[in-house]
């Protein structure tokens, strides 16, 4: 059984009362497609409350009318050690989310860097342990990971997507705790899966029907991954590596091309 490294996480999430697919920014996105925004909010309630009975804190940000995307709060900032690097969206669609999250930041004491750079935040950007993995190519900009390591002063690992579905890093790749990820290696170029390999030689690798539910969009506090329902066979890996799994739907959020860890911001101060 694998030691137990959990420690109470801090979360931030936002509520989807305005979630919505009005208009395609990813592979994911079919703006002519029926969604279903009741279903979106209880999904996401169901996720939030997995979380507060394994003992995390969750605070909210009130969400904005006319973004239909605030959801995905991973998006709104990197936090490490009380920093916050705040983001830069690639899309005008999204533009005026990253305001409203540097905002919260800065009513919640914190000391918030604006970016020169585009970076989509912990959608591309993962503490791992000491390091930072950073992924690029369709969201966050290469010249991002300097700033990044910067700011936030961990040493920044760049990561090469290649596949427009897993367009975000956390789409491919989840970070299971401190020394140890679960990944999608197809995502990857031929050279970021070779340094992923030399970092993560005991890694869980899923497989295409794990990445297509988004599976690796997973949250996990070094005990507890929670994860897409949906995902089985990356849900025995990691009950096999001695990780308690928990699954949730957020199917209806997948519409937009997010999962669990998309609704979801560590706050990780001092
Ligand atoms: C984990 N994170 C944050 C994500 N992968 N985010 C999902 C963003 C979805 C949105 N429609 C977009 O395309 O930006």
């Amino acid at each position: 059984m694998r030691p137990s490294v959990s420690v109470m996480r801090r979360y931030l999430m936002c509520r989807p009362t305005h979630f919505a697919v009005t208009y395609r920014i990813n592979p994911w996105m079919d703006p002519t497609a029926p969604y279903d925004n009741a279903l979106a909010v209880s999904q996401w309630e169901t996720l939030r409350q997995t979380y507060l009975d394994l003992g995390h804190t969750v605070d909210l940000i009130d969400p904005l009318p006319g973004l239909p995307d605030m959801v995905f709060a991973a998006n709104g900032a990197t936090v490490v050690d009380g920093r916050v690097l705040a983001v830069q969206f690639r899309d005008a669609e999204r533009a005026d989310e990253a305001p409203a999250y540097a905002a919260w930041f800065r009513e919640h004491g914190f000391d918030v860097t604006v970016p020169k750079h585009t970076n989509e935040g912990e959608g591309d950007i993962l503490l791992a342990g000491d390091i930072m993995l950073a992924g690029t190519g369709f969201r966050t900009s290469h010249a991002s990971h300097a700033e990044t390591q910067e700011v936030l002063q961990r040493p920044v690992i760049t990561l090469q997507l290649v596949d427009p579905a897993y367009y975000h890093l956390d789409t491919a790749l989840c970070v299971l705790d401190d020394t140890n990820v679960a990944y999608f290696p197809p995502a990857f170029s031929p050279g970021s899966q070779a340094v992923l390999r030399q970092l993560y030689p005991h890694a869980i690798i899923a497989n295409a029907e794990d990445a297509a539910v988004l599976g690796l969009n997973a949250v996990s506090d070094g005990r507890t991954v929670v994860l897409p329902v949906q995902a089985t066979h990356l849900t025995a890996e990691l009950k096999a590596a001695g990780y308690q799994t928990i699954g949730v739907d957020v199917s209806e959020l997948r519409k937009a091309g997010g999962g669990p860890k998309c609704c979801t911001l560590e706050v990780r101060s001092s």
